[in-house]
């Protein structure tokens, strides 16, 4: 095991500047949908921040052969579909920065990496820190790891997983023993993007920070918690990932769980990263075995006919499950996660649905639920729905609604901005920790064993209608 060199603690320089630490970083599966949409764009925002290292290169891996220059090319058309735009920033500076190494990377095989992390050696100075992203399906990552030590690069390194980190209990023990067999913990960096949204912050600073509502955070007085995640996007560009994959494990065993244990931890003693991760680890080892019958997934129609799905496919584009967390804040409140693909809207959003009165003069009464939802999409929101008495002569009740803008309070920043950021300065507290990793894949083993029918929807669809009951006696925040 070796230990990562203490990085420059220049997260937040006054004069703009980034760290002083030449860095390359090496992102495997540079090629991919992950890449094109979030991290390259992430690398680019940081770049015209000034955020980025006075000196870095950034190698992109891949398996296929280009050159530099049809790299960069890629890149730029990558910031021309999903910004920012490579017209508003350096891009000349910045794609000069920017390799390519082919031939793929396996413990077998280092392919061209070796010779072209030495060009950028060579033109940063010997001392250059080293980050290892791995962008790739994770079904790569085990031998991906070997691959670090089999071609010396685990020395001062540091390693970014993406998620999911293991496909199952077993595979996650498999690859976290090897992980920790080859880095120190100090080196390691396990994604979880979701964690890094603004509003997901919110979630828990606003809590804190507001005694009010830290006081209602509980049993007491919320009835439900929704974590919905609805999607109109396809999986046609990442048909082979996906179907491999599944809308449960692509987003509930992991975004949707980190979510929901953010939204239920106890409060930890600081904000530091430590206490953060170890708070969002123990809610998780709190969460209750799934229970197959409590999980709806579906597929929807027209799926099977996309490039590289086989016709008699079952995987589930859509999961809806309830999960109930056994302590005493949240005993006999039920967790209700959704994520789907081609569904009717793209939301993203966090909802408490609070208790309707059950003394005083509206006891019984059939009040809507007050409702405080924090939307994850666009810099963030938070609504707030509150019974109020319908104005006019008529009387009875009525929700008014309130939105607080997040975004205008501030200068919001990309998930992958702050979590790129978050790995140059050795900041851990936006990253999963692996107690509550292992909690989450151990929730879900009997449900991996024994998964329900998938049920078919149409797309532009809220899904299928078995996800509607899983909120009965409530009801989705997010329906048509
Ligand atoms: N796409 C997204 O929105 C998000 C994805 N993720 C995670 O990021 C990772 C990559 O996802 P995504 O980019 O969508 O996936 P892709 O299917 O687009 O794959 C990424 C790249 O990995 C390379 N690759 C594919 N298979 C292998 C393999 N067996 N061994 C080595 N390299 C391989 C390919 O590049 P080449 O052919 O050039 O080698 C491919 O372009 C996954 O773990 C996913 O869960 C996380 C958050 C969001
Ligand atoms: O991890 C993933 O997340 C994306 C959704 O994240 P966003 O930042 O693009 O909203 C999801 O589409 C993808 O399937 C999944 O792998």
């Amino acid at each position: 095991m070796t230990t990562a060199p203490q990085t420059a603690q220049s997260g937040s320089p006054a004069d703009g500047s980034g760290p002083e630490q030449p860095t390359i970083f090496v992102m495997y599966g540079a090629t991919g949908d992950l890449s094109r949409r979030l991290v390259s764009p992430a690398f680019f925002e940081l770049a015209r921040l000034g955020r980025l290292p006075r000196q870095w290169r950034l190698i992109g891996c891949g398996r296929g052969e280009k050159t530099h220059e049809e790299f960069r090319d890629f890149i730029r058309e990558a910031l021309e579909e999903f910004g920012p735009q490579p017209a508003d920033g350096p891009w000349d500076e910045f794609a000069a920065n920017l390799l390519f190494a082919g031939g793929g990377f396996t413990e077998a095989d280092s392919g061209e990496l070796p010779g072209v992390l030495a060009q950028a050696r060579e033109a940063l100075g010997g001392e250059a820190e080293l980050v290892h992203y791995l962008a790739i399906p994770p079904g790569a990552f085990l031998d991906t790891t070997k691959g670090f030590e089999a071609h010396g690069l685990v020395e001062g390194s540091r390693v970014v997983y993406e998620k999911p980190y293991g496909t199952s209990l077993a595979s996650f023990e498999e690859l976290d023993a090897e992980v920790q067999r080859v880095f120190d913990e100090s080196q390691v960096f396990r994604i979880d993007h979701f964690l890094a949204f603004e509003a997901q912050q919110d979630v828990m600073h606003a809590r804190f920070a507001n005694p009010w509502l830290a006081s209602i955070w509980n049993r007491e007085h919320v009835a439900q918690v929704q974590v919905d995640v609805a999607e109109t996007l396809d999986v046609a560009q990442r048909a082979s990932f996906y179907d491999a994959t599944g809308a449960f494990l692509d987003m509930i065993v992991t975004h949707l769980f980190q979510m929901a244990a953010t939204v239920a931890m106890e409060p930890p003693a600081d904000l530091g990263p430590g206490a953060l991760q170890a708070a969002r680890d123990a809610a998780l080892q709190d969460f209750r075995e799934l229970d197959p019958a409590e999980v709806v997934l579906g597929q929807f129609e027209g799926y099977t006919d996309i490039d590289g799905v086989p016709d008699d496919s079952t995987t589930d584009t859509l999961a809806a499950a309830r999960v109930w967390i056994d302590n005493d804040r949240w005993r006999g409140v039920p967790f209700l996660l959704r994520s789907g693909k081609r569904m009717t809207a793209d939301e993203q959003r966090v909802t408490l649905v609070l208790r309707t009165p059950e003394d005083g003069p509206y006891a019984g009464s059939a009040t809507a639920p007050s409702t405080i939802s924090f939307s994850l999409l666009e810099g963030g929101a938070v609504d707030v729905a509150l019974t109020v008495r319908e104005p006019g002569v008529a009387g009875g009740t009525t929700q008014g609604t309130a939105t607080l803008p997040l975004a205008g309070l501030g200068e919001p920043a990309l998930p992958y901005v702050h979590l790129i950021e978050h790995v140059l300065t050795g900041d851990r507290s936006l990253f999963t920790g692996v107690e509550g990793l292992r909690a989450a894949w151990t929730c879900i083993e009997r449900f991996s064993n024994d998964r329900p029918a998938v049920l078919p929807y149409a797309p532009g669809t809220w899904g299928p209608e078995a996800a509607d009951a899983l909120a009965e006696p409530g009801q989705w925040f997010l329906r048509s």
